[in-house]
C-alpha cells in the first residue's frame, strides 16, 4: 500500500515537471517572466544581495511565475469549455489575469524596495 502512494507521489512529481517544461515552451508570458527573473538573479549577485532579499525576490518570483501558469490553465480550460465568444469567459479569463497583475505588480514593488537603495 504504502509502495502505490509513493509511486503515485512519484508519477504526480513526474506530471508536474513536465507541465512546467509545456509552460516554459509554449507560454510566452511564461518565458517573458522567465527572462526577467534570470536578470533579476544577476541583478541578485552583481548587487550581492542579502540572504533575506534573495529569499523575498525568490519568492516574488515564484509567486509571479506561479499564478501566470494557474491563469494559462484557467484560459485552457475557458478555451475548451466555451471556444465562442460569452461574457462569463471574459469575466473568468479577466479575473484570471488580475490575479497575475497583484502578483506581478507586489513583485515590482519588492524589486523597488530591494534594487532603489542600491543607486
Ligand atoms: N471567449 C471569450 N469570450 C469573451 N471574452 C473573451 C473570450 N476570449 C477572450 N476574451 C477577452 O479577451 C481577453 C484576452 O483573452 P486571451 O484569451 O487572448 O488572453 P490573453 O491574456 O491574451 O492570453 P495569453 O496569456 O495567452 O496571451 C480576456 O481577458 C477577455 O476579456
Amino acid at each position: 500500500m504504502w509502495d502505490t502512494y509513493t509511486g503515485k507521489r512519484l508519477k504526480g512529481f513526474q506530471y508536474a515537471i513536465k507541465g512546467a517544461f509545456l509552460l516554459l515552451r509554449y507560454e510566452a508570458s511564461i518565458q517573458v517572466q522567465t527572462a526577467i527573473a534570470i536578470i533579476m538573479t544577476i541583478a541578485g549577485f552583481y548587487f550581492n544581495i542579502s540572504n533575506i532579499e534573495w529569499m523575498i525576490q525568490i519568492l516574488a518570483i515564484g509567486l509571479v511565475i506561479s499564478i501566470e501558469g494557474l491563469n494559462t490553465a484557467a484560459e485552457e480550460i475557458a478555451d475548451f469549455v466555451h471556444p465562442d465568444f460569452h461574457n462569463k469567459i471574459g469575466f473568468i479569463k479577466d479575473v484570471a489575469a488580475g490575479a497575475v497583475f497583484f502578483a506581478a505588480v507586489s513583485a515590482v514593488i519588492v524589486g523597488c524596495i530591494i534594487y532603489i537603495p542600491k543607486f
